[in-house]
């Protein structure tokens, strides 16, 4: 079996890495994972026959030639290399996790401190036990600045996805209602998400931390942090800020160590604001100048069906149907609630892995959702068409008979919210829109 020094000499040979043969890349190592479907050790020789210069599998029936490298367990020694090549790195890594708003929160920092390092930040959310590994594996040596999202659905992943990210610094966007069914209820969101506040004040890292969010201070005083930067709304952060534009983007002002600026944003949702201020105060802190940071900020466009206003031929609609989750939907419903609109739509989805908590928390959404000023409500999903009761709005089991209703009533000259999870792959109504 090789030793983790043999595999990162590989490495430093071939720094690609591949875990599909489907789209493999010349003297790549591929690593050779299972999945629901395949286990990736059929694929070793295929993998070798399309370019890569080793293959890493862990069933010696596929150990064929020198170029397989048998080890015990495949996935482990992804994630042992990514930890190793990270601990060779001398740089800042940011690591970023929270129950809403991680993807977004780390493209405006990446946004923002690209517009003086070079830096590298997760690609779209690969945040899990491969996605971290294969992140950290491309981070290169002009690499000044690393951003990791680390997602998770249960105890002990933050944690360790931390000693594989051993991030210098670090910071949990908010505390939500996302994923309850694996981390068993909201008090176990918020002791997963503690894990890195945990790993920081155990490895001297510094946490930036939104001072308006009770739930984070809790935690911190919990973990008893010691090197800690805030920001908030309040004066007396290290960044404080304001919204003074909702409508139908983000303008907000600021407050850092020297002097107030205004910043304009291409994101929908006033819950963005948490988001913005924390890349403004990360900005901050790694010494860019305000014209940096705006200018960052402002060159950001969602394109990633989170926050995404799109124009349609008829409507309007917020894309915001890559995931959903309680605390989400109620920000998403607020948000059109807040905008001006001759008509408005709100057309939801279910929302997914909320366990027993589920039906409850589909009853408080219709709740929530006939408090607004939205004329007409579209619910969709099993979940939600069980939870109907005598409440207002049109319910529909799946998103093809939503369709049908769709293209009977052509909705025109609306501003349309489309959101759900991502497992109602709710994009596919977006032609009807
Ligand atoms: C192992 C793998 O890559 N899986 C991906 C694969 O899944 P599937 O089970 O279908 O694999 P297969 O059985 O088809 O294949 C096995 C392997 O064989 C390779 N192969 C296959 C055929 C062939 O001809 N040649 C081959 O080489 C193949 O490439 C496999 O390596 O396909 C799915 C569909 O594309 C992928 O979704 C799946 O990816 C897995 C799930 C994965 O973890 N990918 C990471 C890179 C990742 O980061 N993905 C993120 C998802 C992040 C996420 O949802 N995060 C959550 C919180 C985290 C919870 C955590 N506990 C978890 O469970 O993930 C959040 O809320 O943010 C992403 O995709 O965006
Ligand atoms: N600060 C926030 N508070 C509440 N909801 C938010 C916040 N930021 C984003 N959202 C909502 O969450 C959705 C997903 O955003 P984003 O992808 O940035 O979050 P995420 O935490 O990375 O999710 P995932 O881990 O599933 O990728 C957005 O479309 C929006 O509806
Ligand atoms: C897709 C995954 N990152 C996620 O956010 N899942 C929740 C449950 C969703 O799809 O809404």
């Amino acid at each position: 079996m090789p030793t983790i020094n043999s595999l990162y000499q590989h490495f430093l040979n071939y720094p690609t890495i591949c875990t599909d043969t489907r789209s493999i890349t010349k003297d790549c190592l591929f690593f050779a994972l299972k999945g629901e479907n395949f286990d990736a050790n059929s694929f070793a020789m295929q993998a070798l026959t399309n370019g890569a210069a080793y293959v890493i599998i862990d069933n010696p029936e596929y150990l064929k030639n020198d170029r397989c490298i048998l080890v015990p367990d495949v996935l482990s020694a992804l994630q042992d290399l990514a930890r190793y090549h990270r601990s060779t790195l001398n740089i800042p890594v940011i690591g970023l996790t929270g129950s809403n708003g991680k993807t977004t929160t780390k493209e405006l920092v990446n946004a923002v401190l690209s517009e003086k390092y070079k830096t590298f930040a997760t690609k779209g959310n690969l945040n899990n036990h491969i996605g971290v590994p294969l992140s950290l594996l491309s981070i290169d040596a002009n690499v000044e600045i690393a951003v990791i999202e680390m997602g998770a659905n249960h105890q002990k992943e933050i944690e360790f996805l931390c000693s594989i990210a051993q991030p210098t610094h670090g910071l949990i966007t908010n505390i939500g209602m996302a994923h309850l069914d694996g981390f068993g209820g909201f008090e176990g969101v918020k002791k997963g998400k503690a894990e890195l506040y945990a790993y920081l004040k155990n490895n001297h890292g510094t946490a930036f931390i939104n001072r308006d969010n009770h739930y984070l201070l809790e935690m911190a005083a919990a973990t008893s942090l010691n090197k800690v930067i805030y920001y908030g709304t309040a004066p007396g952060n290290q960044v404080s800020g304001a919204l003074l534009k909702t409508d139908p983007f983000l303008e907000l002002s600021w407050t850092g160590q020297k002097g107030s600026h205004q910043t304009q944003t291409n994101l929908t949702g006033s819950y963005n604001f948490e988001n913005i201020l924390a890349a403004i105060c990360l900005g901050e802190f790694f010494e860019l100048q305000a014209r940096q940071i705006n200018d960052g900020l402002s060159g950001y466009q969602p394109r990633n069906n989170r926050s995404q206003l799109t124009r349609t031929e008829k409507n309007t609609v917020i894309c915001d149907f890559y995931n959903a989750n309680p605390s989400s939907m109620t920000a998403a419903l607020a948000n059109i609630n807040a905008l001006t609109s001759n008509h408005k739509v709100a057309i939801i989805g279910d929302m997914f892995e909320l366990g027993k908590e589920s039906p409850e928390q589909h009853r408080l959404i219709i709740s929530e959702a006939e408090k607004t000023n939205v004329e007409t409500l579209v619910f969709i999903g099993k979940d939600f068409y069980e939870a109907k009761g005598q409440h207002r709005g049109h319910f529909f089991q799946t998103p093809s008979e939503a369709q049908s209703f769709l293209e009977k009533t052509a909705l025109s000259d609306c501003l349309i919210l489309l959101k759900g999870s991502r497992g109602m792959a709710l994009e596919r109504l977006l032609p009807y829109l």
